[in-house]
């Protein structure tokens, strides 16, 4: 994994180029080993001296076994969201993340600054220095990976809008990876194999962000089965022909597997063809969480999707974020327009300066402002109000900044 190297000058933006990758866990089902994943890479890179930044996403988890930089928890009450809103377990955990998603724009600020290399680090290291890291602006150590945890309810995350916000946020400066943890042992029938990589292919089309296949517990079950069904199609033909003979595995949940009987024999083969195109976008890796294996592997993965992003996603991301930014911008000004005709001060964009004194008055209740001339004064008073105008409307940083109990509880934050 490459560590940010090139120093960038007091807030400038962040060169994704040298921003620490961000990985995003994902899991399809419950006890797919998420927990014990992300547990299990957070020591590794612990035990290599890079410790990552945690972020926890999962609102209504009650035991996180690795420590969280940022924790959801932490500020929104789960359970309190529940009883106020009169909402279900899935209703409560969307509310959540839309309450959390509005402070996204404070959380990426922090990311950054922590990420971001002082000139020090510029500094050749000392040879008995094992640590490849650098240190960041305020001092600390920066940041070399983001680990982000996600909620089990997959969907309650990646189909709301919160989901989409928080993940295209991160990617606007971080590179942003998802990790997609299968359970190799209930995947091993065609049919459900299937239905995962449809999953998954949905995810990657609603996201946009490059994928790493993490096949879990291989202790339990060797992946090599999968990454041969999505790299050789007559392998995954003889699969599904060993499943209608009633031969197949049935995919360690019990129930017999009827992958290739019927129809499902002929959906499964020409969904199988279909998916070809998609597998060569996948990076897949054989990892188990319990015993540490192919840690290696999935780092080296997380790499290869860093540079994908750079060259394939981030072009695409910021030509997306520039149209958003300008119908952001255009609506607001037409707002700002309306709000300026009816207090009749003039718009934005070549409205016209009232001179009526009355007017003139409920602009100026604001003794600060001196006038050079009778003649100024109209125009510096519209300025002032538009000003004040574009503070309410959220377009000055400071009406971020002024949200002061969020900020501190970040800047609390390791
Ligand atoms: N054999 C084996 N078991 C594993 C592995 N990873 C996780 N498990 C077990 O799988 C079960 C589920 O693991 P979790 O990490 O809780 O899975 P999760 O996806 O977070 O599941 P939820 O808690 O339901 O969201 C636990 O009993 C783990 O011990 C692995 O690599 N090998």
């Amino acid at each position: 994994m490459t560590s940010p190297s090139a120093a960038n000058p007091g807030d400038a933006p962040l060169d994704p180029a040298s921003a620490p990758p961000a990985i995003v866990c994902l899991t399809p089902g419950a006890g797919s080993g998420k927990t014990t994943f992300m547990r299990r890479i957070n020591s590794y890179l612990h035990s290599k001296n890079r410790p990552p930044y945690v972020i926890n996403l999962d609102p209504a988890v009650l035991n996180v076994p690795f420590e969280a930089n940022i924790d959801i928890r932490d500020s929104v009450n789960y359970e309190e969201v529940m009883k106020q809103y009169n909402l279900g377990p899935n209703g409560g955990i969307l509310t959540s993340l839309n309450l959390f998603a509005t402070k996204v724009d404070q959380i990426v600020n922090l990311l950054e600054k922590r990420a971001r290399p002082t000139p020090a680090a510029a500094e050749p290291q000392k040879p008995d220095d094992s640590s490849s890291s650098t240190t960041s602006t305020d001092g600390k150590k920066a940041i070399d990976s983001i680990l982000v945890d996600t909620p089990g309810q997959i969907e309650v995350f990646v189909w709301s809008a919160s989901g989409t916000i928080l993940l295209e946020s991160l990617a606007s400066s971080f590179p942003t990876v998802i990790a997609y943890i299968i359970d190799t042992p209930r995947t091993a029938s065609t049919s459900t194999f299937m239905s995962n990589m449809l999953y998954a292919c949905s995810i990657l089309y609603k996201t946009k962000l490059p994928m790493i296949l993490v096949f879990n517990k291989t202790d339990v079950k060797d992946a090599a089965f999968a990454k041969e069904w999505m790299t050789d199609f007559e392998a995954f033909q003889a699969a599904l022909r060993r499943d209608e003979e009633g031969g197949g595995e049935d995919g360690g949940g019990g129930a017999p597997s009827h992958g290739g009987s019927g129809y499902m024999g002929s959906l499964l083969n020409s969904m199988s063809l279909m998916l070809e195109e998609f597998y060569s976008h996948l990076s897949v890796v054989g990892v188990s969480s319990r015993l540490g294996t192919g840690m290696e592997e999935f780092f080296d993965a997380v790499e290869e999707k860093r540079k994908e992003f750079l060259s394939d996603y981030l072009p695409e991301l910021q030509r997306r974020r520039v149209e958003r930014d300008e119908a952001r911008k255009k609506s607001r000004d037409k707002e700002l327009d309306k709000l300026m005709q009816g207090m009749s001060v003039g718009g934005t964009t070549g409205g016209k300066t009232n001179d009526d004194d009355d007017d003139v008055e409920v602009a100026s209740d604001d003794n600060d402002n001196d006038y050079d001339s009778e003649d100024d004064a109209p125009a510096q008073r519209e300025q002032s109000l538009q000003e004040r105008y574009r503070g309410a409307l959220g377009e000055n940083d400071d009406s971020i900044v002024a949200d002061a109990s969020f900020a501190k509880y970040l800047h609390t934050q390791k």
